[in-house]
């Protein structure tokens, strides 16, 4: 049903809780998941000096994480294929009366049986109702395939995502543009849908919008940005720029776009490749190049937890965030392990709104 009067908030609006699942899926994360579940760790840390942390985690490894992480991060058993909050958690609405809800969009693996990165996805499909059940939110199946990674919003009418995965056939190739945009109108109750053309340079999800800009504040802006003509970030950035600085927001403010160095390029090592389970689903070969991006942060309360990704450039990025975000706390956590299994911390995270 339509969510009248209820929308979606931006990531800078007050939040409740931040959720995460704990890492374990061996076709994902390198040495039966130990390195990553030690960043999850740094992660969780960080988020909860700002924002009470939930960590959803498998029966199975409950004793393990409950040793590997602080007490005040509180553990949740549910069951999961793999653990991107971001895109199998729910996307919460709020209205103007303290109400929130959660849409619960269908999840695919990032392509089912097109291009999927794994398969069953059942699983990972029922979380965002099980996190609205926890809090006792009521949570609306939306009639669409979509990530929460695939869309930003200012929580001002405007929703920024990328053609290249809204659009893909992978996720709904029965409806149109337009019908994929009514669902976005109907049920986070935004005005305007500014479409980039592609995502990341060779990103397993189709290019999520969350690895290549976030939302610094309504009519505010970071994109990825590449200097080397002959990277093929180069053009898709330039692409995004474009659409960017032609377009209004819903509110029809100019779009001021803050410029974020690509880190590297990146590539995955042999060591690195060597500890990861066959996959028929993920490229985990050496000499990979990774979607690594600063772009891929949490904007948590009062704090930005964003990933350390490239000595020569993680100082640069943490002086332009503090620039970016006044009074701020602003935390880089080494986010390497993250990268490897094919995203970053926004990707790991999902938001609770506080009403
Ligand atoms: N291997 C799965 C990678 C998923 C990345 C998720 C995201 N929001 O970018």
């Amino acid at each position: 049903p339509r969510q009248d009067g209820f929308r979606m908030p931006g990531e800078h609006e007050p939040q409740a809780a931040v959720w995460m699942a704990w890492p374990e899926r061996t076709d994902n994360w390198r040495f039966g998941g130990k390195p990553a579940q030690t960043t999850f760790v740094k992660v969780a840390e960080a988020i909860s000096q700002s924002t009470p942390v939930n960590m959803v985690v498998s029966a199975q490894q409950f004793e393990n994480a409950r040793q590997m992480l602080p007490d005040h991060v509180r553990l949740v058993e549910m069951s999961t294929d793999d653990s991107w909050m971001r895109d199998i958690g729910p996307s919460y609405v709020v209205d103007k009366d303290g109400h929130r809800r959660g849409v619960d969009w269908h999840f695919n693996a990032w392509g089912g049986l097109v291009d999927g990165l794994y398969f069953p996805w059942d699983k990972d499909d029922a979380v965002a109702q099980k996190v609205c059940e926890f809090h006792g939110d009521a949570s609306y199946r939306a009639p669409i395939v979509l990530e929460g990674g695939s869309i930003h919003v200012d929580g001002e009418g405007t929703l920024y995502t990328t053609e290249e995965c809204l659009l893909h056939p992978s996720r709904n190739p029965d409806l149109s543009k337009e019908d994929i945009e009514q669902v976005l109108y109907d049920y986070l109750s935004v005005e305007k849908v500014i479409w980039i053309p592609s995502g990341l340079y060779n990103d397993e999800t189709n290019g999520h919008v969350d690895n290549l800009i976030h939302v610094v504040r309504p009519g505010e802006v970071v994109l990825t940005w590449c200097d080397d003509e002959n990277d093929p970030q180069y053009d898709i950035s330039r692409q995004a720029l474009d659409v960017l600085e032609t377009q209004t927001d819903a509110k029809g403010r100019k779009i001021k776009v803050h410029k974020l160095p690509m880190p590297g390029p990146l590539f995955i090592s042999e060591n690195e490749a060597s500890g990861v389970d066959v996959s028929h689903g993920m490229e985990r070969t050496p000499g990979e190049r990774l979607a690594g991006s600063y772009a891929n942060y949490l904007v948590t309360n009062d704090q930005i937890v964003y990933p350390l990704l490239d000595d020569n450039l993680d100082a640069e990025v943490e002086d332009l965030l503090n620039d970016l975000y006044p009074g701020y706390k602003v935390t880089g956590v080494d986010a390497r392990e993250i990268l490897l299994g094919g995203g970053n911390i926004h990707c790991i995270t999902q938001q609770v709104p506080y009403v």
